[in-house]
């Protein structure tokens, strides 16, 4: 599903960030991404959500190397990955709701047809009394929230996430990254970059460690 072949990474004329990234992730599977700050994790999530291109090597994403596909073909492809970024990227002018139906929008579907699975995930995340409310008057905590479940309305094939748990308590993290799994067993495959290493020990998934530019995989 997703192949790496020697992939390297540099910003501008610096150092190379990420050095020789050969690997391959396969469909279906959940990995935790980890590493000290500063090792690459968010670099490595753009790589794979296609929006950085590798200084060199190659990528392959659902059987295709993207290395030289022009811009339609690698939105087209995109629409298969979601994302929950750090900052959550939330559009102000839409509420809850309507941010997180957006994707659903965005692929010409009915609102009769999504209404209450939609509302069904605001109340599982515990946003079913703030689905009237615009992003600016939302929490932290719930502006990730909101953003998680936009990222899994759609049920895309790959999940990325970029500390989607670092707004929220230890037992709401735990409950999150429950949602991964349970959208995991539904066939996503995801990958979830995270520096809450206790949080990690709940689960069973194997690691990606970010060090030094290199990738190393654990369990
Ligand atoms: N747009 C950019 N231009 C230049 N350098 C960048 C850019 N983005 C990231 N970097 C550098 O690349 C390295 C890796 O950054 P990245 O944000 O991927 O790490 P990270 O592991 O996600 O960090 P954190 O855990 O602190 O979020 C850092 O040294 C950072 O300064």
């Amino acid at each position: 599903m997703i192949e790496f072949d020697t992939v390297g990474l540099r910003y501008g004329h610096g150092p190379e960030i990420l050095r020789d990234l050969s690997f391959k992730i396969e469909p279906g599977s959940f990995h935790f991404l980890t590493g000290p700050s500063g090792s690459g994790k968010t670099s490595l999530l753009k790589l794979l959500l296609l929006s950085l291109k590798p200084s060199r090597g190659r990528v392959k994403m659902f059987g295709q190397d993207v290395t030289d596909l022009d811009q339609d073909s690698l939105l087209r492809m995109r629409r298969h990955i979601g994302i929950v970024f750090q900052e959550f990227r939330l559009l102000d002018h839409l509420t809850t709701y309507e941010n997180v139906a957006l994707p659903l929008r965005v692929l010409g579907r009915p609102e009769s047809a999504y209404r209450a699975n939609v509302t069904e995930l605001l109340e599982w995340v515990g946003l079913g009394e703030r689905m009237d409310a615009l992003p600016a008057l939302l929490s932290g905590g719930e502006k990730q929230r909101a953003a998680i479940a936009r990222a899994v309305i759609g049920r895309p094939d790959i999940l990325l996430a970029d500390e989607p748990t670092g707004n929220v308590d230890p037992e709401l993290s735990l409950r999150l990254v429950t949602l991964f799994a349970e959208l995991n067993k539904m066939g996503t495959t995801i990958i979830l970059a995270t520096h809450e290493l206790p949080l990690l020990d709940n689960f069973k998934y194997p690691r990606m460690v970010l060090r030094d530019g290199g990738l190393s995989f654990h369990g």
